[in-house]
C-alpha cells in the first residue's frame, strides 16, 4: 500500500480563508481588527522563525498582531507581570506565549497568567479542563489542528485505537483527551513506555508528538493505519520515518506540509472566536 497524503496545507489555507472573512466581518463591526499578542522570551532560532511566521500570516489574515520580545535573562515575575498587562488590555483578543522559554522561568506561571478567554493557543489549566471534560473552550493549536486534518479526510475514530506517543502539556496529552472524546481507544506512550514498537503495532491512528527524529519507524506501523506526524525537529524532519511508513499506512502527514500550518491556521481562527466574544 502507498499512502495518500494528509494535505495540510490545503486545509488550512481553508481555514485560513474562512477565518479571513469573519476577521474582516469583526473588523467592520468593532472598528477595529483581531488582534494576536505574541510574546517571545529570548533568542531562540526556532522559536523566532515559528513566530515571525505566527505574525506574518496573522497580518495577511487580517488579525493585527502585537510583538513582545523579552530578554533571554526575563525572570518569572517580570514575563507574568507583562502576560498580566495583556490579558487586562481591551486591544489584546489573544496571547501567544511561545514555548520553551528559557529554564529560568516557570512557564507553567507564565502561560497561567493569560486570561482564559484570551487563552487562543490553549495552554492554559482552563483550557485543558474545557478539553478533557468536553465542554467549548479554546483547543491547543496542534492538538486542534490535527483534528481538523482527521476530520478533513473522514477518519473514523469511533471505537478505534489510537496511540499517542508523548505526553508533553500542550500536544500529547490533550490530542489523546481530544481522541477519547471521539470515543477511540486511547493508549499513550512515553519515555518510560517498554514496549513502544508493539504499541503502536496495535494502532489504527498514530500521533507522533515527541521531537525525536524518525523514532516511530515504518515497519511498526499496522498496515493501513493513519500516521499523524506532529513531530517538530530541527530541519524539518518529522518523528517517524516518513519513507517507509508510507509505504504500510493509508494516511500520512508529511512533514513539513502536514500538522504545522494547521497549527497556525487554529492559532488565528480561535483569535478571531476570541475577538468575536468580545462583541
Ligand atoms: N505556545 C506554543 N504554541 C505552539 O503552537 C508552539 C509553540 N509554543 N512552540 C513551538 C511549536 C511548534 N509550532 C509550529 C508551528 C507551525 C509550524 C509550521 O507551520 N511548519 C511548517 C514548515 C515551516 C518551515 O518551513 O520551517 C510545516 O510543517 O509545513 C511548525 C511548528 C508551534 N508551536
Amino acid at each position: 500500500m502507498t499512502a495518500g497524503t494528509i494535505d495540510g496545507t490545503a486545509v488550512s489555507r481553508k481555514l485560513l480563508a474562512e477565518t479571513a472573512e469573519r476577521a474582516a466581518a469583526f473588523t467592520e463591526k468593532a472598528g477595529r481588527a483581531p488582534c494576536l499578542a505574541t510574546v517571545l522570551v529570548g533568542h531562540d532560532p526556532a522559536s523566532e522563525t515559528y513566530v515571525k511566521m505566527k505574525r506574518n500570516r496573522s497580518r495577511k489574515n487580517g488579525i493585527t498582531s502585537r510583538a513582545v520580545e523579552l530578554p533571554e535573562t526575563t525572570t518569572t515575575d517580570e514575563l507574568v507581570a507583562v502576560i498580566t498587562e495583556l490579558s487586562n488590555d481591551p486591544e489584546v483578543d489573544g496571547i501567544l506565549l511561545q514555548h520553551p522559554v528559557p529554564a529560568q522561568i516557570d512557564e507553567r506561571a507564565a502561560f497561567e497568567a493569560i486570561a482564559p478567554g484570551k487563552d487562543v493557543d490553549g495552554v492554559t489549566m482552563y483550557s485543558f479542563a474545557a478539553m478533557a471534560f468536553d465542554l467549548p473552550g479554546f483547543h491547543s493549536c496542534t492538538p486542534g489542528g490535527i483534528m481538523r486534518l482527521l476530520d478533513a479526510y473522514d477518519v473514523e475514530l469511533s471505537g478505534k485505537h489510537a496511540v499517542v506517543v508523548g505526553r508533553s502539556p500542550i500536544l500529547g496529552k490533550p490530542v489523546g483527551m481530544l481522541l477519547l472524546n471521539r470515543h477511540a481507544t486511547v493508549t499513550y506512550c512515553h519515555s518510560r513506555t517498554t514496549d513502544l514498537a508493539d504499541q503502536v503495532g496495535r494502532a489504527d491512528v498514530v500521533v507522533a508528538a515527541v521531537g525525536k527524529p524518525e523514532l516511530i519507524k515504518g515497519e511498526w506501523l499496522k498496515p493501513g493505519a493513519v500516521v499523524i506526524d506532529a513531530g517538530y525537529n530541527p530541519g524539518n524532519v518529522g518523528d517517524v520515518e516518513q519513507s517507509v511508513a508510507a509505504e504500510r499506512a493509508s494516511l500520512i502527514t508529511p512533514v513539513p506540509g502536514g500538522v504545522g500550518p494547521m497549527t497556525i491556521a487554529v492559532l488565528l481562527e480561535q483569535t478571531v472566536s476570541a475577538a468575536e466574544a468580545t462583541i
